[in-house]
């Protein structure tokens, strides 16, 4: 059963590397143009052969009444320009370039240097190394990420260093088969990180904001740490069901002091909303710059 969700799994991450590897390869344009239309596509009319939505919380907003974004910020919305040049930070310009660090548990092990970090928080199987297997894809014979669909694989912080442009690390998931060292470990790592500049907090498109969400939520909050949501999953639920659950994600952020405004939404088998989370990612390391921001 597990073999024959692999199997399926892996055609599905082959036809997405094969398609992000030649939008990467002729530098996109083609398909993000292509991937512009479709924003007016609603995202329910789903189809396997379409290019991947580069924006889906704009296909999303003219069918919802209140503002996704709060009125007076603004929606990050970078042109394909800018989206291209961040787009090449995750290729690996040599072999090796962008390669697993290491996986570690406590402060004395954690990795050191002088490289912008970005975390990736959520419940065990939200998706967190199936997002970033998915925004690394170009890389990923040498990163040989484990997903799986049994919860609580994760279980050291793992670390991911990008060239010379910044580090990711995919930490352990919490709820559900969560290690014991979770609470030490994460926090340790919330409050120590010097060079943390964001912490992106999953939250799986199927279910909402659940309580164990609010886990890693009170989390970044108590330590003052900038957040940004991100849905995942979002391929899984039908558009009513994914506005829905956007809205717990809404509701949560009016009470937040540290959340970014705008959720990410991202499917890791469609690549839906990744060009776009990889261009912050790489805003929010110092590594592209965004006209306007
Ligand atoms: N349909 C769909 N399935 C996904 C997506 N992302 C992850 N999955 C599936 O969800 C399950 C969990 O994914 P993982 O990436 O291993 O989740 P995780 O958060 O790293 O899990 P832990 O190790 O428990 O922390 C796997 O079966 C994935 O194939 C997605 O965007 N769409």
């Amino acid at each position: 059963m597990l073999n024959c969700f692999c199997k399926r799994f892996n055609i599905i991450v082959n036809i997405q590397r094969s398609v992000h590897s030649d939008l990467l390869r002729n530098f996109g344009w083609s398909q993000i143009i292509s991937a512009r239309r479709e924003q007016s596509q609603n995202l329910s009319t789903r189809s396997s052969d379409r290019s991947p939505v580069l924006h889906p919380l704009k296909v999303l907003q003219p069918d919802v009444a209140v503002p996704l974004i709060p009125e007076g910020s603004h929606l990050f919305d970078p042109s394909n320009e800018e989206i291209i040049e961040a787009q090449k930070i995750f290729i690996p310009m040599q072999k090796g370039s962008i390669r697993f660090l290491k996986g570690a548990v406590y402060t004395e092990q954690l990795p050191e240097y002088d490289l912008p970090e970005v975390a990736f928080i959520g419940r065990s199987n939200v998706g967190k190394s199936s997002l970033i297997k998915a925004l690394f894809t170009a890389a990923d014979d040498e990163l040989n990420i484990r997903t799986s669909k049994t919860p609580g694989q994760t279980k050291t912080l793992n670390f991911f260093q990008v060239g010379n442009f910044f580090s990711a690390v995919d930490m352990p998931g919490y709820g559900y088969n969560m290690p014991a060292h979770f609470a030490d470990s994460a926090e340790q790592f919330l409050k120590t990180r010097r060079k943390l500049c964001r912490t992106f907090v999953l939250i799986d498109a199927t279910t909402g904001v659940t309580r164990v969400d609010n886990i890693g939520l009170d989390m970044v909050e108590e330590f003052g740490k900038p957040y940004v949501i991100v849905m995942t999953k979002i391929d899984k639920v039908v558009q009513s069901v994914l506005v829905k659950n956007l809205m717990s994600v809404i509701k949560h952020r009016e009470t937040s002091s540290f959340c970014f405004p705008q959720p990410f939404l991202c499917s890791s088998v469609t690549g839906d909303g990744l060009a776009l989370l990889q261009t912050f990612i790489a805003y929010v390391t110092g590594n592209v710059q965004i006209k306007g921001l």
